[in-house]
């Protein structure tokens, strides 16, 4: 990479930081201008709390070197993956993208790895975990420093298999850049995100960025694998984006993994499972086609890796939901209330015809949009909550510093009959929910799934739609 050094010595780097907030002595500090801050104007700041040596697109003024490039978080990415010593060339490296799934298929990877002796390691929206010990994560995917330095501590801690989600503004914005992937899996594309990838060919395009990065190699052990979805038609584009080696899985199209014969119930799932090596009678808890998917996607990586696909079989037969997806939540009551993290169309319609194809009496469904996020998908999200339900109720998800009643207006405008209500309190929506139950109505409480928060203006509360529900629920003795 191109640059320019000023003020030249060479002094000792203890960390590589972005934000002047965290920096500490001896920090090498990362300009980036961003939408809402300049971190060229904080120079002033980190030099004085201690930091030796600055990056940056434009020349600032102090004593301490100041290397000059063209694009700060280009050079980040690089310069954190040289500073830990390129962890990721020690370790098997899986990368998850796809608009829904990836929280999903991550966490089943890793059940199925572990139940065979691995060592391993997930980053991702709900966490970071590395041989199960938790560490909290600011992003699905976390900025080039603090990712390359958690691989660093994986390879420390002799991980074998990290499974990471990798989201498109990530991909867009570099922060994976020098992650030396070994499989890449792609779940499906659907309409989200579109306040910053603007179109579809974008989305679509920032997605195809993890199979291009994947990149081939020639040393047979060292195999690049990308695998994809047949059934989901960006498969096609991912495909001639990628030189590496291609599996498939899928329901429909012909594919190397896949599952026949699928049958749904609100207990569980069964299916026969189609790998290259023979067939296999799968019965599991996790429901719905959308889960057969999640499971097709992780089986393939397992085979990949040389998994056991007998013990993989046995391993799923037992695995439980990940938290905050189709989390079913039982005080005895006489309905179903599930917690759910759609928070997309597709993800919505899923769940809800999910539903729709076990539920014996109403189904009723509390759904709202994130705000400073897509616009285009709230009518689009209340539209499917309407249609796929017997009564819906519109409140607030994470307005952040949206008008909560502006965005309800939005969601409002594509839905033309009146079988809704819109509550903005997300609790009073939830009880009002319970109240009205009947015996056998199921409650689909959907798109904050595990968040434990709701940020409402610049402020974050303690808010659990699990917590919320079960209170509701005893408060309201429906037992
Ligand atoms: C669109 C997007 O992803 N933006 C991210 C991006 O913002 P940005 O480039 O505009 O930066 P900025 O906030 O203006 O700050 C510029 C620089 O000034 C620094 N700064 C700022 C203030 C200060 O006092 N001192 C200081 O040094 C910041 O650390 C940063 O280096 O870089 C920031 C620093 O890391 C992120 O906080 C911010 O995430 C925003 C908050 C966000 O909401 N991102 C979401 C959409 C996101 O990334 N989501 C994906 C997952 C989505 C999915 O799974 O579907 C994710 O991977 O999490
Ligand atoms: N394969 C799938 N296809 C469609 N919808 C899915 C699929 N898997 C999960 N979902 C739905 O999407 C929701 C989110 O799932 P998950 O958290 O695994 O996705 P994600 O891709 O990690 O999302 P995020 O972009 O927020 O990180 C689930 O609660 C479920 O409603
Ligand atoms: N990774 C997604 C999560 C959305 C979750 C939803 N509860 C919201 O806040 O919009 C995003 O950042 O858009
Ligand atoms: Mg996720």
């Amino acid at each position: 990479m191109v640059y320019e050094l000023h003020n030249e010595s060479d002094p000792e780097i203890t960390n590589i930081e972005m934000d002047s907030r965290k920096v500490e002595k001896g920090n090498l500090f990362i300009c980036i201008s961003g939408e809402n801050f300049d971190g060229h104007n904080y120079v002033g700041d980190v030099v004085a709390k201690g930091a030796t040596a600055i990056v940056a697109e434009r020349m600032v003024d102090t004593t301490v070197p100041v290397i000059l490039v063209s694009d700060s978080r280009h050079a980040m990415a690089i310069l954190s993956d040289e500073f830990y010593d390129q962890p990721t060339h020690k370790l098997q490296l899986i990368g998850v993208t796809g608009t829904n799934g990836k929280t999903t298929v991550t966490h089943i990877m890793d059940t199925l790895f572990q139940n065979q002796e691995k060592r391993t390691g997930v980053i991702g929206t709900i966490e970071m975990r590395i041989n199960n010990q938790k560490y909290p994560v600011a992003n699905t995917t976390p900025e080039a420093p603090f990712l390359q330095k958690s691989f660093a501590k994986m390879v420390d801690e002799q991980v074998d298999s990290a499974f990471m989600e990798v989201s498109s503004h990530a991909l867009e914005m570099g922060r994976v850049r020098g992650c030396d992937y070994d499989i890449a899996v792609f779940t499906n594309l659907s309409q989200d995100h579109l306040d910053y990838h603007e179109t579809m060919e974008k989305y679509l395009h920032a997605k195809g960025l993890l199979f291009s990065q994947l990149g081939n190699t020639y040393d047979k052990k060292k195999q690049k694998l990308a695998i994809l979805n047949a059934d989901d038609s960006a498969t096609t584009e991912l495909k001639k984006m990628t030189a590496a080696q291609v599996m498939t899985y899928g329901i429909q199209n012909v594919s190397d993994i896949m599952a026949k014969d699928i049958k749904i119930s609100g207990k569980g799932t069964e299916f026969k499972l189609k790998t290259l090596k023979g067939m296999y009678d799968v019965k599991m808890k996790l429901v719905g086609k959308f889960s057969v998917y999640n499971i097709l996607a992780s089986f393939s990586a397992g085979i990949a890796a040389g998994l056991d696909e007998h013990k993989m079989v046995e391993t799923i037969e037992h695995l439980d939901g990940v938290p905050g997806r189709f989390e079913v939540i039982d005080e005895g009551q006489p309905f179903t209330v599930i917690v759910d993290y759609a928070h997309t169309p597709d993800s919505l319609e899923n769940v809800l015809t999910t539903i729709g194809e076990f539920s014996e009496g109403d189904v009723q469904v509390i759904v709202g949009c994130g705000g400073n996020r897509d616009r285009t998908k709230r009518p689009i999200m209340a539209q499917i909550a309407v249609a796929n339900s017997d009564y819906a109720i519109f409140t607030s998800d994470n307005p952040r510093t949206e008008s909560p009643e502006q965005i309800l207006a939005d969601m409002e405008s594509g839905v033309e009959d009146q079988s809704f209500t819109s509550i903005t309190d997300r609790k009073q929506a939830i009880e009002t929910a319970i109240r009205k139950a009947k015996a056998n109505d199921i409650i689909l409480i959907a798109g904050k799934g595990h968040e434990t928060y709701q940020i409402i203006g610049d402020k974050t509360f303690d808010f659990d739609d699990r917590e919320v529900a079960r209170q509701a629920i005893l408060q309201q003795n429906h037992r």
